[in-house]
């Protein structure tokens, strides 16, 4: 097939942001990254997720091409990773690396001329940043002189000046106080809707819970679970629901019937047993002299997969 501008295109935004084929890694004897693969969907969000010293920050590094894998490949949108990519990502690693000692806009326009804005537009986008974080004013002030916070965000700044199609972000919000970590996480969302890929690695579940579609899991240097979250959660479900109910104690018929969990004045969770069946649950509450204020299949939160998955392998 011949590809035109337009094939091209097409080809392109339906093309995996990043695909990830049999990577593997190693320092001397140390096998860091260990035969990964996965595919990152378009304009998705995911969730890059392990233990400590699982090979995540390993592969975002070859991700980057700060390194490059002993064997397999990483191809952005279709194509093998090369030097023009860094222009198309912005990584905002763990350890920050600001220059202490440079001046704040000083340092953004020479950061984002890096990645290949011409001063102007490097000036304009980088005004126009330090005002969404309000931080007009720190623009003659040294990177030293400012709070870890406020650190942060020009760090975040510099990651996202030039408009990446992928961001990845280390523990973005670490440091961040939660009025400063509403506004980030608001403006990864807005980045988000406009086209960016975001690859998100926190040891935060509820932060990946609340922003990622998709999630994959490392341990020991291998890719362990993936997929959407949505989709994993159930996965993972274990029969249990909860309800939440008005009234006096519940009858004791009910626990001697099934297993009753974390009960509250108000609440408590139902454990089934492999093949008993919720409607029929349902149907044995609605008999009993108690008003049912809600009535809910619980799905497993990724902290219990984590913790489960990551054990397992251990
Ligand atoms: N430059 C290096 N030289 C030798 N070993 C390394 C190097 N970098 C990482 N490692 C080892 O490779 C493994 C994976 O490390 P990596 O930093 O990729 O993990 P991680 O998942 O990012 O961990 P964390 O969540 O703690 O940041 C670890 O055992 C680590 O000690």
């Amino acid at each position: 097939m011949i590809l035109t501008a337009d094939t091209t295109a097409a080809a392109i935004s339906t093309a995996p942001v990043i695909e990830v084929r049999n990577v593997s890694k190693a320092y001397g004897e140390k096998i860091a990254v260990d035969d990964v693969t996965f595919a990152m969907p378009p304009d998705a969000i995911l969730g890059l997720l392990g233990p400590n010293g699982a090979g995540k920050t390993s592969l975002i590094r070859m991700i980057t091409t700060i390194t490059v894998p002993d064997s397999g490949e990483i191809l952005f949108q279709g194509t093998h990773l090369n030097g023009y990519h860094p222009t198309q990502i912005g990584y905002l690693p763990e350890e920050r690396g600001l220059y202490k000692q440079m001046y704040v806009g000083e340092q953004l326009l020479y950061l984002a001329q890096l990645k290949g804005l011409s001063a102007a537009e490097a000036e304009s986008r980088a005004r126009d940043w330090l005002g969404k974080f309000e931080l007009e004013g720190q623009w003659k002030k040294k990177v030293d002189e400012l709070s870890k916070g406020m650190q942060q965000q020009v760090q975040f700044i510099a990651t996202v000046i030039h408009d990446p199609k992928l961001l990845i972000l280390d523990e973005p919000f670490s440091g961040l106080d939660p009025v400063n970590a509403n506004r980030m996480r608001a403006e990864i969302l807005r980045l988000h809707a406009s086209g960016t890929a975001v690859i998100f690695s926190t040891h935060r579940m509820e932060q990946v819970e609340e922003l990622c579609e998709y999630i994959v899991l490392i341990d020991h240097g291998r890719n362990i679970l993936q997929g959407k979250v949505s989709d994993i959660r159930r996965q993972f479900v274990e029969n249990r629901y909860r309800l939440a109910y008005h009234g006096e104690a519940l009858p004791a018929a009910l626990g001697e019937r099934y297993e009753l969990l974390n009960p509250t004045v108000s609440t408590v969770d139902i454990q089934l047993k492999p093949g008993e069946d919720g409607n029929d649950l349902l149907r044995t509450l609605l008999a009993l002299d108690i008003r049912i204020q809600g009535f809910q299949e619980l799905l497993p939160s990724l902290n219990e997969i984590f913790i489960k998955r990551v054990s397992v392998v251990d």
